[in-house]
């Protein structure tokens, strides 16, 4: 199960990196001051591959600017990280972002729960753009969750597959064992509502095995 632990400060990675994550995303949109510089800290830090999140109000985050903002912001950082979240608003961006060198997490949020086929136009339009489609969606049943998993399990791989809010939380370690590629955790300060801590993460991982 590969954890990925969201960060949106810099001053808690000596700590996330105690329990081995495999990826830490850098939540740009929850961080305030010199982004650049709070990347290149971090890097400085660590070589565990680092993904940059730029997300949209639209999406659940905090940047309220247009793509060209969004692309000057992202652009110097690219440098500095393995992966960017690119959502679909920002697509138009993928191709320069990938002539740098970085993969791209082409992610869709929504507090919607698309039906099955939904579902497969979502994976196919992220995929037209990026390395791994990233898709986020609010189960509202359990048959929402149980179809979420289902379409996990026959997607083609790599994916990822996560959902919002608290109700389903567990749904964050169940998703991974039916192939989804990431598990999203916190260091102390969750970046959406329902994730567990790294140390619970960890302790979830190394039990599934
Ligand atoms: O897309 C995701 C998943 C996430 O929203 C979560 O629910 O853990 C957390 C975000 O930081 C990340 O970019």
């Amino acid at each position: 199960m590969k954890i990925v632990v969201s960060v949106e400060d810099a001053g808690v990675i000596d700590e996330a990196v105690k329990y081995s994550p495999t990826f830490i995303e850098i939540r740009l949109d929850r961080m305030a001051g010199d982004l650049l510089d709070q990347v290149r800290v971090i890097r400085e830090k660590t070589a565990i591959p680092l993904i940059a999140t730029l997300r949209s109000r639209e999406e659940g985050g905090r940047f309220v600017g247009n793509a060209d903002l969004w692309t000057r912001i992202i652009g110097p950082i690219t440098r500095y990280v393995d992966f960017v979240d690119v959502e679909a608003r920002y697509r138009d961006h993928a191709p320069l972002i990938k002539s740098q060198g970085v993969q791209i997490l082409a992610s869709l949020h929504t507090s919607e729960m698309p039906t099955p086929p939904e579902l497969g136009k979502i994976e196919s339009m992220l995929r037209s753009y990026g390395d791994i489609p990233k898709i986020v969606v609010k189960p509202r049943t359990t048959d929402d969750l149980l179809a979420l998993v289902a379409f996990t399990h026959q997607a083609q791989k790599p994916i990822c597959t996560s959902i919002m809010g608290a109700e389903f939380r567990y749904a964050r370690a169940i998703l991974p064992l039916f192939g989804s590629e990431f598990m999203f955790c916190h260091a102390g300060t969750p970046t959406a509502e329902g994730q567990y801590h790294i140390q619970e993460a960890r302790q979830i991982a190394d039990l599934l095995k």
